[in-house]
């Protein structure tokens, strides 16, 4: 059979099947058609409705119909306890919560909105008198609750600019203006017993604000959060050792914030969540949403404010999301030391063998590139907890630099960037959506944010044994750190407590050239104790268990920053290898000069010239003027240490205070 354009007609197998009906008419009976009526009807049938959240328990001989109405007052608890949540301090009652997104009409804003809670009690006397009726109490606050990823991709994609699906399926979003954190906006309520504990005054993180204030503040994030139609809220878990669980309520605006906590955050089980009852500590992100600079103690129209005594923090004036999950740390740092539990800025993995190690540094020195190693057990990339049951990580997902990031170099990471996982800030091609992750436009801090099951030798439940190496990297960018030393318990201690690094651009506002920094405890930003309340409980256990301290330079070799080189990431592998195998603890080692520390002659894979780094600069004497200056900056760091005891034990003390460079 010929068509008009002279090519034989095809005939496909449908055609094949079809019957000829009396009528002449074709019909294709193959298959039943679908059962709608209309176009809305098929679109309803597309969607199974969930089961429950949670399969009902049933108490042996109830009825199935009384366990129906538990839960639906399940879901009702979890809406007025959101609900009280979302209340305002000055006002009767909180918000009228639905569940459900508003675009979807008919579904849950049709029902009637459930009894609000009461508010929080209120401690304090300066708040306003009550106002019972407002216009915010005649409109309904739509709360999505712990979304999946599917539906919070929809979210973003549907209603905030700048949301796309890349190549490989992750989202790209932008923070918007902040691209990095803002410690100096970071403020904590200075109550009776927050004077008492935390560490305040020169070097210490905690800037001070007073309960009044906070208050002003919290009141325009949540007046600010019941204007919107919706909101997000995750009710999720941080720390994967079970006895020392928090439950966390993060509430936010966006999307982008709803799927980042979701992959940061560890993510209940549905029987899990059917037994949250009332969070432990409640985030209210209204990052879009500046601070008023007539409040006082706002200097910019950012703020971060953490108030321990009522376990909330508001985030007003940035939408850089690493404030949510720096922000819950600073509170481990606070509640974990309170029971004996060292929490730690560092990233950790575990080897075939039970062997864990630690990787303490700052922002951009290599702890979750490091850690994610595919030879080991990755159990976090950032934050942990150390107590006597060994160590757990506090978070359920990592948050990678993405600068520059190459498949060959960092395979899994480069792998876990896909459906789920929130990229930020990267720049990608238009048309094809492949993303270039040189381009730093935007920023150079840009970031991934995945769950860590995303990375294929995850150690789920993410706890190990005792550390038995502690490995404290730095990133020098004077170049004069050798790239691996191992320490003496006192080193260790003196290392721990100055946290050098270079400060990489991008991760804190406003840094555009690397510069050298001091942060205690390799994380002073997120610290809330004295740092040598840290250091000495790092100290016991360290000596309890027999760990090694390492001091690693993953910065620069041949000479200072615009100089010489940054030290090649296979070479850096190379060395963690040996430490992880042992093979360190019995090389041949001699001391350097100043700093004392002692150096490794020869490592497998590794060209034993730069392992001492005055083998790699061309001029000797800059090197040394160089060593000294830094030398110097250690020693001056340092001074405001020396007058505390680290322990009970003062002859540890003594011994830190030599461990540091002689000039
Ligand atoms: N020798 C090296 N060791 C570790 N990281 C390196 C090295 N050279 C370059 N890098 C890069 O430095 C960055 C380290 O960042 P990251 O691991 O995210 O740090 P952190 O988790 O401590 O903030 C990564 O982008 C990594 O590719
Ligand atoms: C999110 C951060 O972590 P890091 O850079 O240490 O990975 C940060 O410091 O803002
Ligand atoms: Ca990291
Ligand atoms: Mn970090």
């Amino acid at each position: 059979m010929a068509t008009p354009n002279g090519l034989a007609r095809i005939e496909t197998h449908t055609e094949k099947k079809m019957k000829k009906h009396e009528n002449g008419i074709c019909h294709d009976d193959s298959s039943a058609p679908v059962r709608a009526q209309n176009i809305d009807e098929l679109h309803s049938m597309q969607r199974k409705r969930s089961a429950p959240t949670t399969p009902i328990k049933q108490p042996d001989g109830a009825s199935p119909f009384a366990a129906a109405l538990s839960e639906e007052d399940r879901r009702k608890q979890q809406l007025q306890s959101i609900s009280a949540s979302l209340a305002s301090l000055t006002r009767e009652t909180g918000p009228k919560v639905v569940r459900g997104d508003p675009a979807r009409k008919g579904e849950a804003a049709a029902k009637p909105a459930p009894v609000a809670a009461p508010p929080p009690p209120q401690p304090h006397h300066h708040v306003a008198p009550t106002i019972s009726v407002s216009d915010s109490s005649l409109k309904f606050t739509h709360v999505l609750y712990n979304l999946s990823p599917g539906e919070l991709y929809e979210q973003a994609i549907k209603y905030e600019k700048g949301s796309f699906i890349t190549a490989t399926g992750a989202l790209a979003t932008l923070s918007g203006a902040k691209t990095g954190r803002s410690p100096r906006d970071k403020r904590i309520v200075k109550d009776e017993a927050a004077a008492q504990e935390l560490w305040w005054g020169k070097g210490s993180p905690n800037i001070e604000m007073d309960e009044h204030t906070f208050l002003t503040n919290r009141e325009r994030a949540v007046d600010y959060l019941n204007s919107l139609d919706k909101v997000f809220v995750n009710d999720q878990f941080l720390n994967w050792d079970p006895e020392n669980r928090i439950k966390v309520r993060i509430i936010s605006a966006r999307a982008y914030h709803s799927l980042f906590m979701h992959n940061m955050c560890i993510r209940p089980t549905e029987e899990e969540l059917e037994e949250f009852g009332t969070p432990d500590f409640t985030i209210y992100n209204a990052g879009q949403f500046p601070c008023n600079r007539y409040t006082h103690y706002m200097t910019s129209s950012t703020s971060v404010d953490i108030n321990l005594g009522r376990r909330e923090m508001v985030i007003l004036g940035t939408q850089y999301a690493g404030e949510m999950k720096k922000g819950l740390f600073g509170v481990m740092h606070y509640l974990m030391p309170k029971r004996k539990i060292l929490s730690l800025h560092s990233g950790c993995n575990m080897g075939r063998d039970g062997d864990v190690a630690l990787f303490f540094g700052l922002s951009g020195t290599g702890k979750t590139t490091l850690s994610t190693d595919h030879n080991r057990l990755l159990i976090g990339d950032d934050e942990h907890c150390w107590s006597d049951n060994g160590v757990s990580n506090i978070e359920g997902g990592c948050y990678a630099k993405c600068i520059d990031l190459s498949r060959e170099k960092e395979p899994d990471i480069w792998n876990a960037i896909k459906f789920g996982t929130v990229l930020e800030n990267v720049v990608f091609d238009e048309h094809t959506r492949e993303v270039d992750y040189t381009d730093k436009s935007v920023t150079e801090n840009t970031r991934a944010a995945y769950p860590i099951e995303y990375i294929p030798n995850a150690k789920i439940p993410c706890v190990g044994p005792h550390p038995k190496n502690v490995i404290l990297l730095a990133c020098d960018a004077f170049g004069v750190l050798p790239p691996v030393s191992k320490l003496n318990l006192a080193q260790t201690m003196y290392h721990f407590i100055s946290g050098y690094t270079a400060l990489v651009a991008g991760t804190e506002d406003g840094i555009k050239e690397p510069q050298a920094t001091f942060s205690a405890c390799f994380g002073a930003a997120f610290i809330m104790l004295h740092p040598t309340k840290y250091a000495a409980m790092l100290a016991e256990k360290m000596q309890a268990y027999g760990a090694t301290g390492w001091l690693v330079n993953t910065g620069w070799s041949g000479g200072r920053y615009g100089v010489g080189k940054r030290i090649k990431l296979p070479y850096t592998r190379k060395i963690i290898d040996a430490i992880h195998s042992g093979e360190l603890l019995t090389a041949n080692y001699q001391k350097t000069e100043v700093f004392g520390l002692e150096i490794p002659t020869e490592i497998d894979g590794v060209p034993s010239e730069i392992l001492d780094p005055i083998n790699t600069w061309t001029d000797k004497a800059a090197y040394r003027e160089t060593l000294l200056k830094l030398a110097g900056l250690f020693g001056k760091n340092f001074e405001v240490f020396a007058s505390y005891k680290i322990g009970e034990d003062s002859g540890l003390t003594e011994e830190i205070l030599a461990a540091g460079p002689k000039i």
